[in-house]
């Protein structure tokens, strides 16, 4: 196999973004409404604001209207759930996000049911979880995890049968990744910080998913020489003059080890981000 090493995320990102736009504007130059999405974000996050500005860029690039909703640190449940209600209402909005994690007086769960299943492009709601466990079509699909499966198959293609091991298990990136592997006829290990072996179960994956956030965590004794790694971490360290980004893998000390492997930036961050334009493009054409 002829494959370069590193797997670049935001190249078919780039790829998947101008697509979706052929796409958006075949639908603008029929004279129809553009795709709509909203983003609502509670409170100051340095962490999310990155994500919040690539959206907006990539929205921009796409022709897809996107709206901000910034509230305040103390917003009370009801004025954030009396605003989903109106985004629900809303016929110009086709996708609905709100930014997590939210702050502690906030109930994630009673809000993300707030959201519309059919507004709901992080795929974060009940009732689209329960579809993707069902292997039912119609749902939307979280983007990180849908991201992981379109970079696994660029480098290997078909991935049945393939050994995928996940290490993490949050319902934002975990669970799901070990759904969607699972239906690509997959064998799936779900790793957590409870797991006794951790480091030689990865060591047996084909393709080793790695969402802990912890930085660099990950180092060589976890991969198989000639493994598929993909890092879905995103981590703000201190070098001592500034700032950098690194994944939950240490890059370094496993690049020489796999077969392939995604860069952190320039991996999954954009892919998570084409995935989100994705799901309102499917939510619009759903209604539409
Ligand atoms: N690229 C992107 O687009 C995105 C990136 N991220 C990044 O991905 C990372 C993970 O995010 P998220 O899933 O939300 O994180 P969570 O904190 O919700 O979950 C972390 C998971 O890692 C497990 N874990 C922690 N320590 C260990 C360990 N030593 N060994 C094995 N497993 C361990 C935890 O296990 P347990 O359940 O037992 O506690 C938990 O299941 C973060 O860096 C985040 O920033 C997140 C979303 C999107
Ligand atoms: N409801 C909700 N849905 C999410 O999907 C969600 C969330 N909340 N909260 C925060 C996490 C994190 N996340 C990122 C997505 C893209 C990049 C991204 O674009 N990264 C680029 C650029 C990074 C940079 O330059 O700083 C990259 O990795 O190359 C990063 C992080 C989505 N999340």
């Amino acid at each position: 196999m002829n494959q370069p090493k590193r797997i670049d995320g935001r190249r078919i990102a780039d790829e998947q973004v101008a697509q979706i736009a052929q796409r958006v504007a075949a639908l603008t130059e029929q004279g129809k409404r553009p795709p709509g999405l909203a983003v609502v974000m509670v409170g100051d996050n340095p962490a999310s604001d990155v994500y919040v500005r690539n959206k907006i860029r990539r929205c921009e690039q796409a022709g897809i209207l996107s709206r901000e909703h910034r509230l305040d640190e103390r917003t009370t449940e009801e004025d954030l759930l009396g605003l989903l209600d109106s985004l629900n209402q809303d016929p110009q909005i086709d996708g609905i996000l709100v930014q997590l994690p939210l702050p502690a007086h906030l109930e994630e769960g009673r809000i993300l049911k707030r959201i519309s299943p059919a507004k709901d492009v992080d795929g974060f709601h009940p009732v689209n979880v329960g579809l993707l466990g069902i292997g039912d079509a119609r749902a939307l699909v979280p983007c990180t995890p849908a991201g992981c499966v379109i970079l696994a198959k660029e480098v290997l293609g078909d991935l049945t049968g393939k050994h995928v091991v996940v290490v993490g298990r949050s319902n934002i990136v975990g669970k799901p990744a070990a759904q969607l592997f699972l239906a690509e006829d997959c064998s799936v290990t779900l790793v957590h910080s409870k797991s006794a072996n951790g480091a030689e179960l990865a060591r047996q994956a084909d393709i080793l998913v790695v969402a802990v956030g912890r930085p660099q965590m990950v180092d060589e004794s976890w991969v198989k020489p000639g493994a598929v790694v993909i890092d879905v971490g995103i981590n703000r360290i201190d070098t001592g003059e500034g700032t950098r980004l690194v994944g939950d893998v240490d890059y370094q000390r496993v690049a020489p080890v796999a077969g392939a492997i995604t860069p952190v930036p320039g991996g999954v961050g954009p892919m998570t981000i084409a995935g989100l334009l994705n799901n309102t493009l499917t939510a619009y054409e759903a209604v539409e």
